[in-house]
């Protein structure tokens, strides 16, 4: 069962048309626009969830608070000894007393370097470890969302969230959050530690802040705008990447190499101009506050030197005021340096809970757990638009029994694929309902529902890892044998065990050292361990030779013995035996019945027929 339970876009009561659909029944017309797009609502929110991540290393976060207490007081102490030293040591001319301050300040800085050390050590343990859950999350999303998420979301953008933003947000905490807390004691101690020290002077080192606070401010809002443009341009150029990529040969093909190359400079174009706009921005924050930092400073010289010419104050309270407003205007201009770092992770995680917000595909269903299905299945007055303003299913109905040879077939685009994914639950169907062994699919925890589903596609896909490997996503409890054992059934074994390295044969992403009949030899073992009640087939055998295609056939029907399948086929003599097959046009089921009855009825798939027939004699002629 399903360990998520977060509420799908398609748990709307008010289903029309319904079948025996339950409250938990789709929305009408879940069509891929539907999505809703939730926004981390504002920045302090984002930060919030930030600091929620932050504060599961509970151990951490409380050692860095330790050390960066000890930090900031260590600093805190020297310029108080400094001038302590210039009062009591170097204006009597107390030599010997001056050397021990100067080994105490040394002793001190020293400590202080060494606690600033281990201060960055926990942190970074503590970011890294945060972020590591953040990504988890991510791909745990990934995983659970829709497959109409994907439809509006290029791979490489996706790819972007989870590491370009998220190495954002990661590079932020390391920095800022023992940042923020070090400013935040060295501005409240210096405050206090000055105060003690010279009530006017440190209402005359007050002055400027307003200065920093309203500059910081306005440069901090606008710098973020840009830097969320600059994420999302650089998650364009890597879905762009990631396309044309693994399009290549058809882009060579074409000889779209300098279009390709054009468009590509184009979209860098706009990253360019985003990020120079996000550094000009958040650049000028050094400068500004250098300069309210030096205003104040010579501020603080001048009234302070006044004040000493009139005995108001000593040279050492000066010395001491001066470094502490050094101290003081340090941690805000440092903090204002760090706005485009904190601004471009709040940017970065933004756009990562932007997906974490989005409904999972996984809902309230009934139970998790399903006995093993006989495969009867039902769809009942089906419609369906993958856009919710156009139908792609028009009122399909149709019935499988148990262990049934299902064909459907019809021209390119009627809507095949799509009955499909309504079965499998890859997209959930506007109106009408289907059922298995007697109950609506929508009933089924889909992570069930599935297990009892094998599909052999025509785009056969296998993944970065061995051949035993690939076999065994089919069931991961498989013991060695078993894996062999389908193998055999795949008539795939011999080719395997051909190859040096046997089962063990390691295979590039996407089984490039593969051809595409292996390929598809590979899915059905796979399928076959898996055991499905119900089997879908698409187009498996359309790209191979006749040879490989006997091996994927003879494969296909012991895979196919004693469940329901369901088989797209292009080429109408792979489904002659079928027990019943489809014809769909336009969406609808245009015929149905066994080969001899569909062409008895001298209708659309008679002439599909006729058509096919005609073409397999022209080209034995030539
Ligand atoms: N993810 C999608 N989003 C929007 N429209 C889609 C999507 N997938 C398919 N369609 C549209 O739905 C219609 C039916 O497509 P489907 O893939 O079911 O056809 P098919 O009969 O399987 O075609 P083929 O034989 O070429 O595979 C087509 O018009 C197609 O453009």
């Amino acid at each position: 069962m399903s360990s998520f339970n977060n509420h799908t876009p398609f748990s709307v009561p008010g289903r029309p048309g319904g079948f025996g659909g339950g409250p938990q029944g789709p929305g009408p017309g879940a069509g891929r626009g539907n999505i809703p797009k939730v926004r981390a609502k504002n920045r302090g929110a984002t930060i919030k969830r930030v600091w929620a991540y932050l504060n599961r290393q509970r151990v951490g976060i409380i050692l860095v608070y330790i050390f960066t207490v000890l930090n900031a007081v260590i600093s805190l102490i020297g310029p108080y000894l400094l001038g302590k030293a210039i009062d009591t040591a170097v204006i009597p001319g107390d030599y010997a007393r001056l050397v021990q301050f100067c080994l105490l300040l040394l002793g001190i800085y020293l400590l202080g370097s060494v606690v600033a050390w281990v201060q960055a050590y926990v942190m970074t343990a503590v970011s890294q470890n945060t972020v590591f859950e953040l990504r988890r999350d991510l791909f745990a999303k990934y995983q659970q969302l829709p497959i109409q998420f994907f439809d509006t979301h290029a791979n490489g953008e996706l790819m972007s969230r989870a590491t370009n933003d998220i190495e954002n947000v990661s590079n932020s905490l390391n920095q800022s959050v023992t940042q923020l807390l070090n400013s935040l004691i060295t501005l409240s101690g210096s405050l206090v530690i000055m105060l003690m020290l010279n009530i006017p002077l440190t209402i005359v080192a007050m002055l400027t802040i307003p200065l920093v606070l309203l500059s910081s401010r306005k440069i901090s809002g606008l710098s973020r705008v840009y830097f969320k443009k600059q994420q999302q341009s650089l998650g364009e150029l890597n879905g762009f990447i990631e396309e044309k990529v693994s399009g290549l040969k058809v882009v060579k093909q074409y000889r779209m190499e300098e279009t390709e190359a054009g468009r590509f400079s184009m979209i860098s174009g706009e990253l360019n101009k985003a990020g120079i706009k996000a550094q000009i921005v958040s650049g000028i924050v050094g400068p500004v506050m250098n300069l309210i930092n030096n205003l104040n400073f010579a501020l603080i010289a001048g009234v302070g030197g006044l004040m000493a010419y009139h005995d108001l104050a000593t040279v050492g309270v000066i010395v001491s005021l001066l470094n502490y407003s050094k101290q003081f205007g340090r941690p805000i201009s440092e903090l204002a340096n760090q706005y485009n770092l904190i601004q471009s992770a709040i940017a970065g995680a933004e756009r990562v809970f932007e997906i974490m917000d989005m409904p999972s595909e996984y809902g309230d269903e009934d139970d998790g757990e399903l006995p093993r299905l006989s495969g009867k299945v039902v769809f009942q007055n089906v419609s369906f638009g993958y856009e919710s303003d156009s139908l792609i299913l028009k009122d399909v109905t149709f019935e499988a029994k148990s262990g049934e040879k299902i064909a459907l077939v019809g021209p390119t685009g009627a809507g095949k694929t799509t009955i499909i994914n309504l079965l499998t639950r890859f997209y959930e169907i506007s109106a009408g309902a289907v059922y298995i062994d007697g109950r609506d699919i929508r009933q089924l925890d889909k992570n069930a529902l599935r297990s009892q589903l094998g599909m052999v596609l025509q785009d056969a896909h296998v993944f970065a890892g061995t051949i035993r490997e690939n076999i065994r996503f089919g069931r991961l409890d498989a013991t060695d044998q078993e894996v062999e054992e389908a193998a055999r059934l795949a008539n795939v074994d011999g080719f395997i065990t051909r190859l040096p390295q046997g089962y063990e044969t390691i295979l590039g992403t996407e089984g490039g050292n593969l051809s595409h009949g292996q390929r598809q030899l590979l899915t059905i073992a796979r399928a076959i361990l898996a055991d499905p009640a119900i089997l879908i087939l698409d187009e498996a055998t359309s790209s191979v030779d006749t040879r490989t295609e006997m091996h994927i056939q003879q494969a296909m029907t012991t895979l196919m013995k004693g469940r329901t399948s369901f088989v797209i086929a292009h080429r109408l003599s792979t489904i002659q035996d079928a027990d019943r097959i489809l014809v769909i046009q336009d969406g609808r089921v245009a015929e149905q019945g066994s080969h001899e009855q569909l062409l008895a009825l001298q209708g659309v798939y008679h002439e599909l027929y006729n058509s096919q027939f005609k073409r397999a004699i022209q080209s034995d002629d030539i």
